[in-house]
C-alpha cells in the first residue's frame, strides 16, 4: 500500500504540493493527472524518500519514508523523470550496479537481471551505453532498475513519456500485469494511459487534489456522454430538425471534426430515434453515432476550473 497524509512542500514561497492525502491499494493503478507545474513529481518524489517534506507524511507498505527510509525504500520501485543517470554505463552494468545496492547477491542477483532483462526486451542493448539508447529503450531500463528487487509497490513518473505508440501498449501492458499483485502510482498527461491502465485517477493542479474517481465516472461527469454525434451537409436544417425533440437539449458543432454533437436531456439520446426524425424531415446524415463522454473535457474543466469538479 502507498498512503500520504496531509503532504506539503514548499519551494520558498512556492507551495508546490498542497496538503495531498490518499491511498493505493494492493491491485489498484493509480494515476496521477495534472497540467505541467500541478506538483505530481513532487509528491512522488517524497514519496519515493528523494525529497522530505515540509508537512505531512507518506507510508509504503506500512514504513514510514522518513523514520523507516530503508523499510519502506526496499518496498518501493521508484521510476524518475526522465532517463536513468549513469549514461555511460551499459544497460547490464547498470542493473548489475543496481542489483548491487539493492544487496542482490548470488543466485537470486542472476535470476532478478535475467527476469528484468527478459521482461523489457533488453538482450540487445545490453552492452551499449545508456546515452546512445533511443528513448524508449532508456525508459525500459529505468523500468527494468525499478523493478529489480521485485517490491511489492511502484511510483512511475510518466512511464510512457517519449515512447512511441507500440511501445507505450507495451509498457502499459508491463504495468497492468505488474498492478495485478502490487500497488501502482503513475502519473502521466496522456489522457488515455487513465483509461488504458489506471483504475483510479487524481487530477492535481497548482499542488490540490481536484478529483479522485474512476475513469468510468469521470466519463460520466462529460457533457458529450449519452449525446449522438453525426455528420450533416447542413447543419441549420439538422438543427431545425432536431430541436424540441424530447431528451434532447441542445447542439454543439465542433470545429475541429466537423460533427455536429446533440446533448441529451437526462437518458441518452437515442440515434434511432435521431435517425428517424431526420429520415421523416428528409434530412441527410452519415455517421451517426453514440458518444461514451471525453476526458479531455472533463480534465480541462475541472483543471481550470470551468465548472464545479
Ligand atoms: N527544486 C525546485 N525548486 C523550486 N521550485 C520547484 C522545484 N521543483 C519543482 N518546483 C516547482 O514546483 C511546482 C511543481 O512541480 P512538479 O515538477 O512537481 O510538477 P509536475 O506536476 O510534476 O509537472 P510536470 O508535469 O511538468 O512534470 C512547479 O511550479 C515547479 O516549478
Amino acid at each position: 500500500m502507498i498512503e500520504a497524509n496531509a503532504l506539503l512542500k514548499r519551494y520558498g514561497r512556492l507551495v508546490a504540493v498542497d496538503d495531498i492525502s490518499f491511498k493505493v491499494e494492493p491491485g489498484e493503478v493509480l494515476g496521477f493527472l495534472g497540467p505541467n507545474g500541478a506538483g505530481k513529481s513532487t509528491t512522488m518524489k517524497m514519496i519515493a524518500g528523494f525529497l522530505a517534506p515540509s508537512a505531512g507524511t507518506a507510508r509504503v507498505c506500512g514504513h514510514d519514508v522518513q523514520s523507516a527510509p530503508m523499510q519502506a525504500r526496499r518496498a518501493l520501485g521508484y521510476l524518475p523523470e526522465g532517463a536513468p543517470g549513469y549514461g555511460e554505463m551499459s544497460p547490464l552494468a547498470f542493473l548489475g550496479f543496481v542489483a548491487d545496492v539493492r544487496g542482490i547477491k548470488g543466485a537470486a542477483r542472476r535470476g532478478r537481471l535475467d527476469a528484468v532483462i527478459g521482461r523489457l526486451a533488453l538482450q540487445g542493448v545490453l552492452h551499449q551505453p545508456i546515452d546512445t539508447l533511443s528513448k524508449g529503450f532508456k525508459r525500459r531500463v529505468g523500468l527494468a532498475a525499478a523493478i529489480l528487487h521485485d517490491p511489492p509497490a511502484l511510483v512511475l513518473d510518466e512511464p510512457t513519456d517519449g515512447l512511441d505508440p507500440n511501445q507505450k501498449h507495451e509498457v502499459r501492458g508491463l504495468i497492468r500485469e505488474l498492478a495485478r499483485d502490487r500497488t501502482v502510482l503513475l502519473s502521466t498527461h496522456i489522457l488515455e494511459e487513465v483509461e488504458a491502465v489506471c483504475s483510479r485517477a487524481m487530477i492535481v493542479a497548482r499542488g490540490k487534489v481536484l478529483a479522485d474517481a474512476t475513469p468510468a465516472e469521470l466519463l460520466a461527469r462529460s457533457r458529450y456522454q449519452g449525446a449522438v454525434s453525426l455528420v450533416v451537409a447542413d447543419s441549420i436544417a439538422a438543427r431545425a430538425a432536431l430541436d424540441g425533440m424530447p431528451g434532447v437539449s441542445g447542439f454543439h458543432q465542433d470545429a475541429d471534426d466537423g460533427r455536429l454533437y446533440v446533448f441529451p436531456q437526462g437518458r441518452p439520446v437515442s440515434p434511432e430515434a435521431v435517425a428517424e426524425r431526420l429520415r421523416q424531415r428528409g434530412v441527410e446524415h452519415s455517421g451517426l453515432q453514440p458518444e461514451r463522454g471525453r476526458l479531455d473535457e472533463v480534465f480541462r474543466r475541472i483543471t481550470t476550473g470551468e465548472a464545479q469538479a
